[in-house]
């Protein structure tokens, strides 16, 4: 990764307080164009209250996040998704009796049309239109291999492909950073190697960046151009995997946790 990528997210002394306790506790750092970033800690750490925050879902008390140079903080998140962050849930989000290939239309609909209504109703949509985004979303399915599968009802396929349909509705808004939140959970040795390769080809031949939250530390480590850990709400350490493994305070917190 060049070193002069522009920053595409910076986040600025982020707090998030829930009754008295600190899930974030002024955590900065910022996400350049193209990066692969992840971010660890131990259970309670205040990972997902982070992607929370990010994505317009926890209002933090105080603190700033900007996109492309834009504030984010306090809008909601239809509009941040709008502005270009697609982001997936740690349970996977899919709608199960819909097909894969109209999983992934409603996605990209949702993320480019204004009205909800018209969302749903593909109002006013010219066939023009509407082949061009079919056309991408085939597109979208091929990458993620899950092409032959587009006319399947979602919730009769297996957990892993469930998840890698979840990327693919992300993908198919064509954002400039996808979050994406333990992607590998429950997954077996095969499905999350299939799933790490496939991340890092987004991230390589799509030039998205992303905002990777995962336990699975081989993964991390094997994948991130740098790491942030966060420990009861705040940032412990920030650098590239190598410098992030060997930090005295991150081992402490993770054999504390253990
Ligand atoms: N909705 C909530 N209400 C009250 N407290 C919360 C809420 N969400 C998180 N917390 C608290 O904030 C802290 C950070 O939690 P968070 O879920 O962000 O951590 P995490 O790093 O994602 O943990 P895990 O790895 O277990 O998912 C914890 O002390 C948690 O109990």
């Amino acid at each position: 990764m060049s070193e002069t990528r522009a920053d595409l997210l910076e986040v600025e002394d982020l707090s998030l307080s829930f009754a008295g306790v600190k899930a974030i506790d002024g955590v900065s750092f910022s996400i350049a164009e193209g990066e692969l970033f992840s971010v660890i800690g131990p259970n309670g750490a205040g990972k997902s209250s982070l992607f929370n925050c990010i994505s317009g879902v926890y209002a933090p008390q105080s603190g700033s996040v900007r996109f492309a140079g834009e504030e984010i903080l306090g809008m909601p998140a239809h509009k941040i998704a709008k502005k270009g962050i697609a982001r997936t849930f740690q349970n996977v989000e899919v709608f199960p009796a819909m097909t894969v290939l109209d999983n992934l239309l409603l996605s990209r609909h949702n993320a480019m049309r204004a009205g909800a209504l018209e969302n749903m109703l593909w109002l006013g949509r010219s066939a023009r239109e509407e082949k061009a985004a079919v056309e991408k979303v085939r597109e979208v399915a091929a990458l993620m291999q899950i092409e032959h599968l587009a006319d399947i009802p979602v919730g009769s396929l297996p957990h892993g492909t469930q998840k890698r349909i979840e990327l693919a509705r992300a993908l198919a808004m064509e954002p400039r950073l996808i979050m994406l939140d333990e992607p590998v959970a429950g997954m077996n040795h095969d499905e999350t190697a299939e799933m790490t390769e496939t991340i890092v080809q987004v991230n390589r031949d799509l030039g998205v960046a992303i905002l990777l939250v995962e336990h699975d530390m081989k993964m991390v480590m094997g994948i991130s151009n740098r790491v942030c850990v966060l420990n009861f709400g705040q940032r412990i350490a920030l650098g590239k995997p190598a410098e992030v493994i060997r930090d005295e305070e991150v081992v402490a917190a993770y054999l504390g946790a253990a």
